[in-house]
């Protein structure tokens, strides 16, 4: 049966699910040797499947422009809050949402009534004034909006989205082949694709309340999302098994997981694996997740591999942007 919405529900507990995060080494596939592509999409398909994490190293992003984005955030999040406001969250999810200024209502986790103790700053593609969609009003295709007073800041934080989307999409022939079709045959949902570049402060916490927290336990809505290691604890994350664990670290890793948007796609093959943050480290705590999404107008159709005689699909194909609307509704309430 389908699913008549578009609520997400947690993955089923699966006791004799692994409790290690692999770690995938992209070096010989991003050299293009012979084989690599395949024996790769077979790990991320064994890890998406019984994980949802897996850890990318030799991943070709230089560990300096990931240094430059931290020291952009921080330096973001170091502006006086009225400066920051002058940039409030719009309509289009862009710009700077304050402390507690976000509950994770969508979560299917955890009673989640309490208001997130972090604040961050969002970008999507940096589209020009007079790009069609811009003029068109389109949903989530409106323009960025920067801080008037940080030289150099926009500039680094585009450099980064660069590296970042391409390291997605040289990711996504490894998930077709993981996924049993052909390399390219996803790429089509990925000719213009959407992202949300986020760059997040959590304060230390004190003595928190029931269910309050950093970043509440969640799902991603995204195809992919890419995270630098943190050289500061805080991250854990909901094994398929059920049980909560630290994410470890991995100096110069980055951490992948998949969202709402692969696992729908991928009628629940791949996970999306529930994740929080709690900022008890004693020092400030920033992070900087790029969420790699598919094309505006893409429709999510259930993949050929992923159904059969006894697993119809169980989702309605839908578009990117009616996809992401839901999550507005259910994330930021009336925005
Ligand atoms: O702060 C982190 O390490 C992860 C953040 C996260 O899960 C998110 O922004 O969706
Ligand atoms: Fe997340």
């Amino acid at each position: 049966m389908l699913t008549d919405t578009l609520a997400p529900t947690p993955n089923p507990i699966r006791h004799d699910a692994p409790e290690e995060i692999p770690v995938l080494d992209l070096g010989p596939y991003l050299r293009g040797d012979p084989g690599a592509l395949h024996a790769l999409g077979k790990q991320l398909g064994h890890a998406l499947e019984n994980v949802g994490f897996y850890f990318i190293v030799n991943h070709g992003i230089e560990q300096a422009l990931i240094d430059r984005t931290f020291a952009a955030a921080r330096r973001f999040h170091a502006q006086p809050v009225d400066e920051k406001l002058k940039i409030k969250l719009d309509s289009n999810l862009r710009g700077y949402e304050p402390l507690k200024g976000s509950t994770t209502r969508h979560s299917a986790f955890e009673a989640n009534n309490r208001p997130n103790l972090n604040e961050a700053f969002f970008i999507g593609r940096d589209l020009a004034p007079d790009h069609p969609d811009v003029l068109a009003g389109r949903p989530f295709r409106g323009l960025n909006q920067w801080p008037d007073d940080l030289p150099g800041f926009r500039e680094d934080v585009l450099a980064d989205c660069r590296a970042a989307e391409k390291l997605g999409l040289a990711l996504v022939p490894v998930y077709a082949v993981a996924l049993g079709v052909e390399p390219g045959f996803l790429m089509r949902g990925f000719e213009d694709p959407m992202f949300t570049f986020r760059m997040s402060h959590y304060p230390q916490t004190g003595a928190l309340e029931d269910n309050e927290f950093s970043l509440a336990p969640h799902a991603d809505m995204s195809f992919m999302t890419l995270l630098p290691d943190n050289e500061v604890p805080g991250l854990s994350i909901r094994l398929p098994n059920g049980r909560w664990i630290d994410a470890p670290a991995m100096a110069g890793s980055f951490l992948v997981n998949g969202g709402d948007l692969l696992r729908r796609y991928t009628n629940d093959r791949f996970l999306a694996t529930p994740h929080k943050v709690l900022n008890r480290s004693g020092v400030e705590r920033y992070a900087i997740p790029f969420f790699m999404d598919c094309s505006y107008d893409f429709v999510m159709e259930c993949l050929p591999t992923c159904r059969g005689e006894h697993n119809p699909a169980r989702y309605e194909p839908i578009s990117y942007a009616e996809f992401r609307k839901f999550y507005r509704r259910s994330h930021y309430g009336n925005v």
